[in-house]
């Protein structure tokens, strides 16, 4: 097994530098571990180009101690894919979280408050698993393409994410938010950005496929508190507020768990939990005017907002006159899906529908294109894992 440190000096409040020189690296030597190489990311792409070179070098597993956010392992993860491995091997992850978000880790080690984020061990604990126990689990990933059939043949784009593939509202803050990344370093900037999306509508139609190895999909019953089975296909017509799978975690942000279901389901299932919204199931709101968005617009923050209150968004349900209730046998206002995949088919008429995020990553859908999402676990012979 071979040993390297990368870390990213310009992610979160750009602390990695310090954090890394002051702590990590003397911890690990003090620990006796021999580390084949430290570096520090020098420009965007770069913590690829790394691993890479490692790998075509060394023909062992791998452990890379990685400061950063969620948008580095993104980059290493997707770097990867174009490494054809001779042979099967491994890359395990020590994590030290230094981004703006931190989804993975935080989902790994969740917060009880904010004292333990700020604390610097609470920091260090999948390096300290690494160091110590060298308990370590398997990560899961949602590989998604976007692709166009045209006169030509189908052309494709594919990406890897770790954390969350989506589309809509979250897509659209994610798309306007990288703008205001250097004036707002903080998570600030994607509450700004969802303010100017939050009365967008996404006009497409998605489909839910099963988990590997299963026919079914299943759904999140409030009423019931349990997932229940649906055994025809899932077809979904829009249009949408809200459309977004994750793997590995239950939130986005220390405090906003927006799949809360996702460690009940383990880790051992390969499957995406999928948090959707779509205005016209709200009683009270029956056409697409410009009065309904703005209407809808309340629903969607208080909806969402709920995410922030341990995922109180899934209980929630509609009474008749629209409110919402966290009580009572209406209808969902979410809905929580867990599955293998899924398939997204914007309107041709709607640019913004045509937007998919990947770990904060953009891809666009062409004009007359789909986007389609599936659970892996291994990328070209490589599988990843992760310190706890
Ligand atoms: N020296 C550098 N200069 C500019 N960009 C860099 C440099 N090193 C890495 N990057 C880029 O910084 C981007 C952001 O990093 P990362 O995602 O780790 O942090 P973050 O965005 O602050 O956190 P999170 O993804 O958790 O929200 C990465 O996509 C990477 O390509």
């Amino acid at each position: 097994m071979s040993l390297i440190v990368i870390y990213n000096p310009v992610c979160g409040h750009g602390t990695a530098k310090s954090l890394f020189e002051e702590k990590v690296i003397p911890l690990i030597k003090e620990q006796g571990k021999q580390i084949h190489g430290v570096f520090e990311t020098a420009h965007a792409g770069h913590s690829g180009e790394i691993v890479l070179d490692h790998l075509r070098s060394f023909s062992q597993d791998l452990t890379i101690v990685l400061g950063s956010g969620d948008g580095t392992l993104h980059e290493i993860i997707n770097a990867v894919k174009s490494f054809s491995s001779s042979e099967p091997r491994e890359i395990t992850f020590a994590l030290v979280p230094c981004g703006t978000a931190n989804a993975l880790y935080y989902s790994l080690f969740p917060p009880t408050s904010q004292e333990d984020v700020n604390d610097s061990a609470y920091a260090l604990r999948s390096l300290t698993s690494f160091l110590s126990s060298n308990k370590s689990i398997p990560l899961t990933f949602a590989l998604t393409s976007v692709s166009s059939a045209d006169g030509e043949g189908v052309s494709t784009e594919t990406s890897i994410s770790v954390v969350v593939a989506s589309t809509s509202l979250h897509a659209s803050i994610l798309h306007d938010s990288e703008a205001l990344r250097e004036t707002i370093p903080g998570i600030d900037r994607f509450k700004i950005a969802a303010q100017q999306n939050i009365t967008r509508w996404y006009s497409a139609r998605a489909k839910l496929l099963p988990k590997p190895g299963f026919s079914s999909v299943e759904l999140y019953d409030p009423n019931e508190d349990r997932f229940i089975q649906l055994e025809h296909p899932v077809v979904l017509e829009g249009p949408f507020a809200y459309f977004l799978s994750t793997v590995n975690v239950d939130r986005l942000e220390s405090a906003f768990r927006i799949t809360p279901f996702h460690r009940a389901s383990g880790t051992v299932t390969q499957s995406l939990e999928v948090v959707i919204l779509r205005p016209l199931r709200h009683p009270n709101i029956n056409d697409p005017s410009d009065q309904s968005k703005t209407q809808f617009a309340a629903t969607s923050g208080f909806v969402l907002g709920g995410a922030y209150r341990d995922g109180a968004h899934v209980r929630m349900r509609y009474n008749e006159d629209g409110s919402i209730t966290e009580d009572g046998h209406g209808e969902s206002v979410i809905e929580y899906y867990r599955c293998g995949g899924w398939e997204w088919s914007p309107e041709a008429s709607d640019p913004t529908a045509h937007l998919v995020c990947l770990d904060g990553a953009i891809l666009k859908i062409p004009p007359g294109g789909t986007a389609s999402c599936n659970t892996t676990r291994a990328v070209d012979g490589i599988e990843f894992l992760v310190f706890t």
